[in-house]
């Protein structure tokens, strides 16, 4: 695992703080699990949440459990793997699964019609991993509610189906002992989003089919290393981000182009968002963006040369390490990384919304969007300038869609069309395209984010973080609802109230916030494109 610095001005700032770290002990009291290394308010967060430290090694005496549950799936024929998981109880599973090549169906989502899609897979040969820390995130108990009942109603016994990963003395735990359900429970002293290596990244990844011994393999070969006070990885990352940001370049671009490693940048972007951004501090992680080449970015490539710092290793040494620099950036911009105290107020406006959905009147129409907020606009192309405008010089504008993210995959392609084609008309169809195109017009960041996905991710940042983000969030119209067995709600209405829930948490920190409603989907993004290469 090594971490190479590309830029004189990197490297000045990570040394301008390297001395410090060195002179406080933070190596040494690290990898003796010091609970004291983020100030006071923090320390008995911290004694609850260092576990991932050991966890290449702890985690190996999972293994045979995991062996077990991988052949009582092969016996059953289930090779159909779908988890259901918020954040960091998906996020790494997602990452190791693209870079083992081997099949696996993410749920993070409260879009009814992506959520069909994973009903549609095949129940007869579908194993669903419901994973859960806290075990009451609201989308994965809906998940689970959804697929219980579509099992019974193929004739299936859930208890044959269903895997839960959870922290013990949870609520999930004691409904899945009830339901007899296949139970592997997880370390509680390890955060949801550093919590790669434990039980969480590890269950859904092995019945998918990845080699996990190796995973923790390659983490345990550099965890030695992060003891170290010279050539220590975790160190010299932390140094980079946390000096990095101090100097004024907390906008980070995650470049991973040439990378054997699928997806990284989408893991990284929770850990770093929800565990810095807070407290009006924050490192912004953009995605997918080419660099604007302007003073507050920090560009990282991860096994390409396309950046100011460069960053090797194996996937396994990678969450390890960014883990680890991730605790040490924490200490040095003086927030706990542990926490995310933003994320509980738009979970609570979910639940009144839930009550008493309020969309309000729009504030004109433009085709098949409705545009809701408060703007001078009358149409699209003018409403995405006003935004952009909007922008400060040191913010950033967050594009946030609670669509089906798969639905781009339905455009229809010419028959014999090649693989370039194809894309175009892929492209063509994603609302994800939108961050592309604002970013051509502007020199501040553009993010893109899936609702509710981003709410365990990188909404936490969005409120805590140093409040210089514009919001344009895009809904959908629900033609094919599902509803949710045992709750009020159905997912359409849930995902609504998610929507709406951080729109007015975003508007009350004064931040301009917009969103668009697509009442019609296909029509919709492809309106909202063309507007937005008219703007
Ligand atoms: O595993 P849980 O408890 O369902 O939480 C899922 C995600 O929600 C958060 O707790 C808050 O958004 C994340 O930190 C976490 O990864």
């Amino acid at each position: 695992m090594e971490v190479t610095i590309r830029e004189e001005g990197v490297a000045i700032a990570a040394s301008s703080v390297a001395g410090r770290l060195l002179d406080d002990g933070v190596p040494q009291r690290l990898a003796a699990g010091d609970p004291a290394l983020w100030g006071e308010e923090a320390t008995a967060e911290a004694a609850a949440r260092l576990g991932w430290l050991t966890l290449p090694l702890t985690s190996r005496e999972l293994l045979p459990e995991i062996g077990k549950l991988v052949e009582w799936a092969r016996a059953q024929g289930l090779t159909n793997v779908v988890l259901a998981g918020m954040g960091g109880s998906s996020l790494a599973a997602e990452v190791v699964c693209d870079t083992y090549d081997v099949p696996l169906t993410v749920l993070d989502t409260t879009d009814a019609h992506q959520v069909r899609r994973a009903l549609a897979e095949g129940l007869d040969t579908t194993v669903l991993v419901v994973a859960s820390k806290s075990g009451a995130t609201v989308e994965t108990d809906s998940h689970l509610r959804i697929f219980e009942a579509a099992f019974r109603a193929a004739g299936i016994d859930p208890g044959d189906r269903i895997v839960v990963v959870t922290d013990p003395d949870s609520p999930l735990e004691q409904a899945a002992i009830d339901a007899g359900y296949q139970l592997v429970l997880a370390r509680p002293d390890v955060g949801g989003r550093y919590s790669a290596l434990s039980a969480f990244g590890l269950v859904p990844s092995a019945l998918a089919g990845a080699e996990i011994e190796k995973l923790l393999e390659q983490a345990g070969e550099v965890a030695p290393l992060l003891a170290l006070t010279d050539g220590n990885p975790g160190l010299e990352l932390g140094a980079v981000l946390g000096g990095a940001a101090l100097n004024g370049r907390d906008k980070l671009i995650l470049e991973d182009q040439l990378s054997e490693i699928n997806g990284l940048p989408d893991w990284i972007e929770q850990l770093v968002a929800e565990s810095l951004g807070k407290d009006g501090r924050g490192v912004l992680p953009v995605v997918g963006a080419d660099p604007n080449g302007v003073s507050d970015e920090l560009v990282v490539g991860i096994g390409s040369d396309n950046g100011d710092v460069r960053v090797d290793g194996r996937l396994g040494a990678q969450f390890l390490v960014w883990e680890y620099a991730t605790a040490v950036a924490g200490r040095l911009l003086e927030v706990n990384p542990f926490d995310q105290p933003d994320v509980a107020g738009a979970k609570r406006n979910t639940a009144e919304l839930l009550d008493a959905p309020a969309p309000g009147r729009p504030a004109f129409t433009d085709g098949p969007v409705e545009v809701y907020g408060e703007t001078r606009a009358r149409d699209l192309p003018g409403l995405l300038n006003e935004l952009l405008d909007a922008v400060p010089g040191d913010g950033y504008l967050a594009v946030l869609a609670y669509l089906d993210r798969l639905a781009a995959f339905d455009a229809p392609v010419r028959e014999g069309a090649d693989f370039e084609e194809m894309t175009d008309a892929w492209m063509a169809a994603d609302a994800a395209t939108l961050r592309a195109l604002l970013a051509l017009r502007t020199d501040r960041p553009v993010t893109f984010g899936w609702g509710p996905r981003y709410l365990h991710s990188t909404g936490q940042y969005h409120k805590g973080g140093p409040g210089n983000g514009v919001f344009l969030q895009i809904t959908g119209v629900v033609t094919d609802d599902v509803p949710v067995p045992g709750r009020p709600f159905t997912l359409g209405a849930l995902q609504l109230a998610q929507a709406l829930g951080d729109l007015g948490a975003l508007a009350g920190r004064g931040r301009p916030a917009v969103r668009l409603h697509l009442t019609d989907r296909v029509t919709g993004v492809a309106h909202l494109l063309a507007a937005a290469q008219e703007a």
